[in-house]
Protein backbone atom coordinates (compact mmCIF):
# COMPACT_ATOMS: atom_id res chain seq x y z
CA UNK A 1 0.00 0.00 0.00
CA UNK A 2 1.66 3.23 -1.23
CA UNK A 3 1.10 6.71 0.28
CA UNK A 4 -0.24 9.59 -1.32
CA UNK A 5 1.87 11.60 -3.14
CA UNK A 6 2.22 14.44 -4.90
CA UNK A 7 4.65 13.78 -7.78
CA UNK A 8 6.06 17.07 -9.95
CA UNK A 9 8.01 16.22 -13.12
CA UNK A 10 9.94 19.09 -14.44
CA UNK A 11 12.05 19.28 -17.31
CA UNK A 12 13.01 21.24 -20.25
CA UNK A 13 10.36 21.05 -23.07
CA UNK A 14 11.39 18.07 -25.62
CA UNK A 15 13.14 16.01 -23.13
CA UNK A 16 10.78 13.44 -22.96
CA UNK A 17 8.37 13.70 -20.13
CA UNK A 18 4.90 13.49 -21.90
CA UNK A 19 6.36 10.25 -23.68
CA UNK A 20 7.54 8.64 -20.01
CA UNK A 21 4.56 9.99 -18.33
CA UNK A 22 2.02 7.96 -20.93
CA UNK A 23 4.08 4.81 -20.07
CA UNK A 24 4.38 5.35 -16.60
CA UNK A 25 0.53 5.63 -16.49
CA UNK A 26 0.41 2.52 -18.52
CA UNK A 27 2.31 1.28 -16.19
CA UNK A 28 0.69 2.74 -13.21
CA UNK A 29 -3.06 2.82 -13.47
CA UNK A 30 -3.39 3.80 -10.23
CA UNK A 31 -1.77 7.28 -10.59
CA UNK A 32 -3.83 10.34 -11.84
CA UNK A 33 -2.73 12.34 -14.00
CA UNK A 34 -3.33 16.25 -13.67
CA UNK A 35 -4.99 18.02 -17.07
CA UNK A 36 -3.43 21.10 -16.97
CA UNK A 37 -5.18 24.61 -18.25
CA UNK A 38 -3.32 26.92 -21.44
CA UNK A 39 -3.78 29.33 -23.23
CA UNK A 40 -1.00 27.48 -25.71
CA UNK A 41 -3.23 26.90 -29.09
CA UNK A 42 -3.71 23.02 -29.35
CA UNK A 43 -1.45 21.46 -31.67
CA UNK A 44 -3.00 19.05 -33.97
CA UNK A 45 -4.50 15.92 -32.26
CA UNK A 46 -4.69 17.12 -28.74
CA UNK A 47 -8.11 16.95 -27.26
CA UNK A 48 -9.49 19.89 -24.84
CA UNK A 49 -9.92 18.26 -21.60
CA UNK A 50 -7.69 15.37 -21.95
CA UNK A 51 -4.24 16.90 -22.96
CA UNK A 52 -4.96 20.01 -22.03
CA UNK A 53 -8.39 22.52 -20.57
CA UNK A 54 -7.33 24.99 -23.77
CA UNK A 55 -8.72 28.61 -22.37
CA UNK A 56 -8.52 32.46 -23.97
CA UNK A 57 -6.58 34.97 -21.35
CA UNK A 58 -8.88 35.92 -20.05
CA UNK A 59 -10.81 32.85 -18.78
CA UNK A 60 -7.77 31.79 -17.64
CA UNK A 61 -7.11 35.18 -15.72
CA UNK A 62 -10.82 34.81 -14.43
CA UNK A 63 -9.30 31.29 -13.25
CA UNK A 64 -6.63 33.01 -11.69
CA UNK A 65 -8.14 35.71 -9.71
CA UNK A 66 -11.35 33.44 -8.43
CA UNK A 67 -8.35 30.62 -7.13
CA UNK A 68 -9.20 27.96 -9.22
CA UNK A 69 -5.22 27.53 -10.12
CA UNK A 70 -2.92 25.87 -7.58
CA UNK A 71 0.01 26.95 -9.24
CA UNK A 72 0.12 29.01 -12.53
CA UNK A 73 3.30 30.47 -14.84
CA UNK A 74 3.85 32.12 -17.79
CA UNK A 75 6.12 29.88 -20.95
CA UNK A 76 7.03 30.35 -24.14
CA UNK A 77 4.51 33.17 -24.41
CA UNK A 78 1.55 31.32 -23.42
CA UNK A 79 -0.32 30.76 -19.35
CA UNK A 80 -0.12 27.35 -17.65
CA UNK A 81 -1.75 26.58 -14.49
CA UNK A 82 -3.07 23.15 -12.48
CA UNK A 83 -6.28 22.94 -12.10
CA UNK A 84 -6.82 23.00 -7.79
CA UNK A 85 -10.17 20.70 -7.91
CA UNK A 86 -9.03 17.76 -9.27
CA UNK A 87 -5.80 17.18 -7.35
CA UNK A 88 -7.87 18.36 -3.62
CA UNK A 89 -10.42 15.18 -5.26
CA UNK A 90 -8.17 13.05 -6.08
CA UNK A 91 -5.94 13.80 -2.55
CA UNK A 92 -9.08 13.35 -1.03
CA UNK A 93 -9.67 9.52 -2.17
CA UNK A 94 -6.10 8.78 -1.30
CA UNK A 95 -4.80 8.48 -4.90
CA UNK A 96 -1.37 9.99 -5.95
CA UNK A 97 -1.41 12.75 -8.27
CA UNK A 98 1.27 13.90 -11.52
CA UNK A 99 1.97 17.20 -12.30
CA UNK A 100 3.97 17.91 -15.31
CA UNK A 101 4.82 21.30 -15.07
CA UNK A 102 7.46 23.80 -15.18
CA UNK A 103 9.93 25.08 -13.33
CA UNK A 104 7.91 28.06 -11.84
CA UNK A 105 4.91 25.95 -11.44
CA UNK A 106 7.51 23.43 -9.34
CA UNK A 107 8.32 26.15 -6.94
CA UNK A 108 4.95 27.32 -5.64
CA UNK A 109 3.77 23.82 -5.63
CA UNK A 110 6.62 23.51 -3.24
CA UNK A 111 6.12 25.97 -1.40
CA UNK A 112 2.12 24.74 -0.57
CA UNK A 113 2.79 21.33 0.35
CA UNK A 114 6.48 19.70 1.67
CA UNK A 115 6.49 16.24 3.02
CA UNK A 116 4.36 14.58 0.63
CA UNK A 117 5.78 15.87 -2.59
CA UNK A 118 8.11 13.86 -4.81
CA UNK A 119 9.66 15.77 -6.73
CA UNK A 120 11.60 15.11 -10.25
CA UNK A 121 13.56 16.91 -12.10
CA UNK A 122 14.30 14.99 -16.19
CA UNK A 123 17.59 16.33 -18.13
CA UNK A 124 18.46 15.33 -21.46
CA UNK A 125 21.59 13.60 -22.51
CA UNK A 126 22.68 17.02 -23.74
CA UNK A 127 21.35 20.08 -24.93
CA UNK A 128 22.02 19.15 -28.50
CA UNK A 129 20.55 16.20 -28.25
CA UNK A 130 17.00 18.39 -26.81
CA UNK A 131 17.22 20.91 -29.40
CA UNK A 132 17.80 17.70 -31.91
CA UNK A 133 14.39 15.96 -30.06
CA UNK A 134 12.37 19.40 -30.53
CA UNK A 135 12.86 19.70 -34.02
CA UNK A 136 12.40 15.44 -34.71
CA UNK A 137 9.29 16.19 -33.02
CA UNK A 138 8.02 18.77 -35.45
CA UNK A 139 4.95 20.30 -33.05
CA UNK A 140 6.71 23.66 -32.71
CA UNK A 141 7.74 26.53 -34.54
CA UNK A 142 11.40 27.61 -34.89
CA UNK A 143 10.35 30.83 -32.55
CA UNK A 144 8.90 28.29 -30.28
CA UNK A 145 11.61 26.61 -30.59
CA UNK A 146 14.60 29.19 -29.28
CA UNK A 147 12.17 30.03 -26.69
CA UNK A 148 11.80 26.56 -25.27
CA UNK A 149 15.74 26.21 -25.63
CA UNK A 150 16.56 29.77 -23.98
CA UNK A 151 14.09 28.34 -20.84
CA UNK A 152 15.65 24.81 -21.05
CA UNK A 153 19.01 26.59 -19.85
CA UNK A 154 17.47 27.96 -16.93
CA UNK A 155 16.00 25.40 -15.29
CA UNK A 156 18.29 22.97 -15.91
CA UNK A 157 20.43 25.32 -13.89
CA UNK A 158 17.63 24.73 -11.55
CA UNK A 159 17.89 20.47 -11.61
CA UNK A 160 19.16 20.38 -7.99
CA UNK A 161 16.35 22.06 -6.15
CA UNK A 162 14.38 18.32 -7.06
CA UNK A 163 14.63 15.92 -4.65
CA UNK A 164 15.87 13.21 -7.80
CA UNK A 165 17.42 14.30 -11.31
CA UNK A 166 17.07 11.46 -13.96
CA UNK A 167 18.71 11.61 -17.11
CA UNK A 168 16.49 10.75 -20.16
CA UNK A 169 18.79 8.99 -22.82
CA UNK A 170 17.58 5.22 -22.59
CA UNK A 171 13.98 5.52 -22.32
CA UNK A 172 13.05 1.85 -20.65
CA UNK A 173 16.58 2.83 -17.93
CA UNK A 174 14.74 7.03 -17.22
CA UNK A 175 11.13 4.63 -16.90
CA UNK A 176 13.02 2.39 -13.98
CA UNK A 177 14.08 5.18 -12.43
CA UNK A 178 10.87 6.81 -12.77
CA UNK A 179 9.56 3.92 -10.88
CA UNK A 180 12.17 4.04 -8.48
CA UNK A 181 11.75 7.68 -7.32
CA UNK A 182 7.99 7.33 -6.57
CA UNK A 183 7.45 4.08 -5.79
CA UNK A 184 10.73 3.51 -4.20
CA UNK A 185 13.75 0.75 -4.88
CA UNK A 186 11.92 -2.57 -4.13
CA UNK A 187 9.48 -1.94 -6.69
CA UNK A 188 12.89 -1.52 -9.41
CA UNK A 189 16.13 -3.33 -8.56
CA UNK A 190 17.81 -1.96 -11.40
CA UNK A 191 17.39 1.77 -11.20
CA UNK A 192 20.28 4.03 -10.16
CA UNK A 193 19.09 7.65 -9.88
CA UNK A 194 21.35 10.13 -7.81
CA UNK A 195 20.09 9.89 -4.45
CA UNK A 196 17.38 12.20 -2.82
CA UNK A 197 18.82 15.89 -1.79
CA UNK A 198 16.51 16.51 0.61
N1 LIG B 1 3.52 25.74 -14.31
C1 LIG B 1 2.92 24.91 -15.14
N2 LIG B 1 3.57 24.44 -16.22
C2 LIG B 1 2.92 23.59 -17.04
C3 LIG B 1 1.60 23.16 -16.80
N3 LIG B 1 1.24 22.32 -17.79
C4 LIG B 1 2.28 22.20 -18.61
N4 LIG B 1 3.31 22.96 -18.17
C5 LIG B 1 4.66 23.11 -18.74
O1 LIG B 1 4.63 24.07 -19.77
C6 LIG B 1 5.70 23.80 -20.67
C7 LIG B 1 5.20 23.85 -22.09
O2 LIG B 1 4.27 22.84 -22.34
P1 LIG B 1 3.80 22.51 -23.82
O3 LIG B 1 3.47 23.75 -24.55
O4 LIG B 1 2.76 21.45 -23.76
O5 LIG B 1 5.14 21.99 -24.51
P2 LIG B 1 5.93 20.61 -24.39
O6 LIG B 1 6.12 20.30 -22.94
O7 LIG B 1 7.18 20.88 -25.10
O8 LIG B 1 5.10 19.55 -25.07
C8 LIG B 1 6.26 22.42 -20.27
O9 LIG B 1 7.45 22.63 -19.54
C9 LIG B 1 5.18 21.86 -19.39
O10 LIG B 1 5.71 20.97 -18.41
C10 LIG B 1 0.94 23.68 -15.62
O11 LIG B 1 -0.19 23.36 -15.31
N5 LIG B 1 1.64 24.54 -14.86
N1 LIG C 1 14.79 8.57 -24.45
C1 LIG C 1 14.53 9.14 -25.63
N2 LIG C 1 15.37 8.98 -26.67
C2 LIG C 1 15.12 9.56 -27.88
N3 LIG C 1 14.03 10.32 -28.16
C3 LIG C 1 13.15 10.52 -27.15
C4 LIG C 1 13.34 9.95 -25.85
N4 LIG C 1 12.31 10.32 -25.07
C5 LIG C 1 11.49 11.09 -25.83
N5 LIG C 1 11.98 11.21 -27.09
C6 LIG C 1 11.41 11.97 -28.21
O1 LIG C 1 11.68 13.35 -27.95
C7 LIG C 1 10.59 14.17 -28.41
C8 LIG C 1 10.08 15.02 -27.25
O2 LIG C 1 9.42 14.18 -26.30
P1 LIG C 1 8.14 14.69 -25.49
O3 LIG C 1 7.68 13.52 -24.66
O4 LIG C 1 7.16 15.34 -26.41
O5 LIG C 1 8.84 15.79 -24.55
P2 LIG C 1 8.23 16.85 -23.50
O6 LIG C 1 6.86 16.34 -23.10
O7 LIG C 1 9.19 16.85 -22.38
O8 LIG C 1 8.19 18.16 -24.21
C9 LIG C 1 9.54 13.23 -28.97
O9 LIG C 1 9.65 13.18 -30.38
C10 LIG C 1 9.89 11.88 -28.33
O10 LIG C 1 9.52 10.79 -29.16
Amino acid sequence: MQATKLIVLTGPSGVGKGTLVRSLLQRHPDLQLSVSATTRAPRPGEVHGQDYWFLARAEFKAAIAAGELLEWAEYAGNYYGTPRQMVSEQFAAGKSVLLEIELAGARQVRAQYDAEIVSIFLLPPSLDELERRLRDRGKDSETAIAKRLARAREEVAAQHEFDWQIINDDLETALQQLETAIYGATSCATADPMSPSA
